[in-house]
């Protein structure tokens, strides 16, 4: 158990569990994009430490950038999606590779992928290490999903409730609500 802003989470998911996972994925887009020059694209700020990790097992030639966009405040997707640092880089004609951390309610890329349609990329697939089902409000094609996880809140390993408790390894899921 551990306290984050005066709410109490368990343990969900270990790091040696997250680790396995994203070089599992990571292995997978090595050979699927091998010869493809993809761009990296994260959008943060709960995407610092997959990104992070995520090259310790990416090996093939391509970029990194980021977006920065906000949709939740405390527990609860605020429903707005405000764009903190927008797209800076030539995406015409280049393979995305869109990273998250975790796709719940699908606002923020229901909101997000016709920006980037709009910069005429090659392909656009989507990276995410969670992703809620049960939550989910649109349908987003998500080509790599690292686990599938219950609508309850989480956090550590980036994710945060009101910018507190991104530094843990493991991932917590939120005991009392
Ligand atoms: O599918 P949704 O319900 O839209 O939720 C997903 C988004 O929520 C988180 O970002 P958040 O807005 O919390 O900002 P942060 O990355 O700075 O923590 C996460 O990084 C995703 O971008
Ligand atoms: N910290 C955190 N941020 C989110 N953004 C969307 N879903 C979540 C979640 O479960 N936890």
């Amino acid at each position: 158990m551990i306290t984050c802003n005066n709410k109490q989470f368990e343990l969900f998911l270990t790091s040696e569990a997250i680790q396995n996972r994203l070089k599992e994925l990571c292995q997978q887009i090595n050979q699927e994009y091998a010869d493809k020059k993809p761009i990296f694209l994260g959008i943060l700020n709960g995407v610092f430490r997959v990104v992070g990790d995520a090259f310790n097992y990416i090996d093939i030639e391509c970029e990194v950038s980021f977006v920065k966009l906000k949709s939740y405040e405390g527990t609860q997707s605020s429903g707005n999606l405000t764009t903190m640092i927008g797209l800076d880089t030539d995406l015409e004609g280049r393979h995305i590779v869109l990273l998250e951390d975790i796709v719940d309610t699908g606002r923020t890329l229901h909101k997000f992928l016709p920006e980037l349609e709009k910069k005429n990329p090659a392909s656009v697939a989507i990276l995410t290490l969670l992703n809620k089902p049960d939550a989910m409000e649109h349908d987003i094609p998500m080509k790599y999903i690292g686990f599938k996880v219950p609508n309850n809140f989480l956090i550590g390993y980036g994710l945060d409730y009101d910018g507190w408790g991104r530094q843990h390894n493991d991932i917590y899921t939120i005991v009392e609500d």
